[in-house]
Formats: C-alpha cells, sequence, structure tokens
C-alpha cells in the first residue's frame, strides 16, 4: 500500500483524511504518529500559503510525499474572521470550545440571514521531485444561535449545511466526509495523487 505523510497535529483532520485516503489506498500516517515532530509556525497571510509551509516543512525533514492542510471558518459578518486565525482565534491554546464562545458573542445581534460563512481548505502536496501544488475546497453555510450535536471538530457544532438541515457535528462521518470542504479539496487533488 502507498504512504503519504499528512502534516497535522490535529486529531479531527487526522481521523477525516485517514478516511478520505482509503479510498486511494493509501496508508495515512500524521505528526501524531511522530515522535517529536515539530511545531511549524504558520507565518502566511493566507490558507494556501500556510499549507506550503507546513507541506514543505515536512517533506523535507521525512523526503517522502507530504499533504498539508490549511483550514478555517470564514464568516461574512465579522469581514471574513476568523479565518486563518481560526485555530487560535480565541487565544493560542487551540481550545474549540473558547473559539466558538468568541464568534457567538461576535455575532451578537446579527440576524440569521447575515449569518453566512464557508470553510475553506487549502491542501498543499510537496515531496521529492515534485513542484508543490495546491488545491482548495470550500462549503457553504450559516452560523447558528448555540451550538448542534457533538460530532467532528472545531466549529462543527456552530456550523449549518442547509442542504442537508444540520450542523456539522449533526452529521454522520461519513456525511460530513462527502460535503465537507476538506471533501471537495480531495476531490481536486485526487489527479494529482494518482501517479505518486
Ligand atoms: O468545525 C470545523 N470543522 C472543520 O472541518 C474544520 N476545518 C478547520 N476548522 C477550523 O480551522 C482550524 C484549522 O487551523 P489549521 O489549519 O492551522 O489547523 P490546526 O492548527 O488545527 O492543525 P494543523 O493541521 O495546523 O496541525 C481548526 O483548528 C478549526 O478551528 C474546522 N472547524
Ligand atoms: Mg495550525
Amino acid at each position: 500500500m502507498k504512504s503519504i505523510i499528512i502534516a497535522t497535529k490535529n486529531k479531527g483532520k487526522a481521523k477525516e483524511f485517514e478516511q478520505l485516503f482509503k479510498k486511494y489506498g493509501f496508508k495515512v500516517q500524521t505528526l501524531l504518529d511522530v515522535q517529536n515532530a515539530p511545531d511549524i509556525e504558520e507565518t502566511g497571510s493566507t490558507f494556501e500559503e500556510n499549507a506550503v509551509i507546513k507541506a514543505e516543512a515536512i517533506a523535507k525533514a521525512a523526503d517522502t510525499y507530504v499533504v498539508a492542510d490549511d483550514s478555517g471558518l470564514v464568516i461574512d459578518a465579522l469581514d471574513g474572521r476568523p479565518g486563518i486565525y481560526s485555530a487560535r482565534y480565541a487565544g493560542t491554546d487551540k481550545d474549540d470550545d473558547a473559539n466558538i464562545d468568541k464568534v457567538l458573542d461576535e455575532l451578537e445581534g446579527v440576524s440569521k440571514e447575515n449569518r453566512t460563512g464557508r470553510f475553506y481548505c487549502a491542501l498543499a502536496l510537496a515531496g521529492p521531485g515534485i513542484e508543490t501544488m495546491t488545491v482548495y475546497g470550500t462549503c457553504e453555510g450559516y452560523i447558528l444561535f448555540e451550538r448542534r450535536g457533538d460530532g467532528g471538530f472545531g466549529y462543527d457544532p456552530i456550523f449549518y449545511v442547509p442542504s442537508e438541515k444540520k450542523t456539522m457535528a449533526e452529521m454522520t462521518p461519513e456525511r460530513k466526509n462527502e460535503l465537507s470542504h476538506r471533501a471537495a479539496a480531495m476531490n481536486k487533488l485526487e489527479p494529482l495523487i494518482a501517479d505518486l
């Protein structure tokens, strides 16, 4: 079986990628499987730049094919925030619950129809003998007034997908992996990883 490293320390992403890559016949390793994996500073100003930074840092160290994901929630009424700062919106300790509270506070008084937003996912593929490539995917939805469901990770409990009439935290993992921003980006990556 072919194998690939996903340059992430996020458990929620790791689980989703294990499933997503299974159908392409890849065994997935993440930085959670590697002892003393470095913390890579995300110094870029776009999702794509950050994905490239993470993928290239690990590909250089491991000399193998690496995919990195930089993703986040873009809310129209907040001028695109939290955006690339989604993981660290309420502080550096990556506290999902505190991040949700901060978003809900900032959206106080914003009506249902003005609570539009999307998840954005940039994926970068780097490795020996290839030029680093990026693809992206999005998933449109609304920010609810309170949490619903306990699946997924991050902002999933407040992200409502109208076509499903569910938050991402109320969907099965399988369903989330069919319609998420990550799944959309993976579909675009598919032809690029087919020949690895
Ligand atoms: O509800 C959510 N469902 C998702 O499907 C999702 N995808 C991304 N996000 C949010 O955006 C941050 C990414 O930031 P990020 O790309 O820097 O990742 P991270 O720092 O968590 O891990 P790493 O991959 O960098 O190691 C995450 O922490 C989450 O807050 C999501 N929230
Ligand atoms: Mg990160």
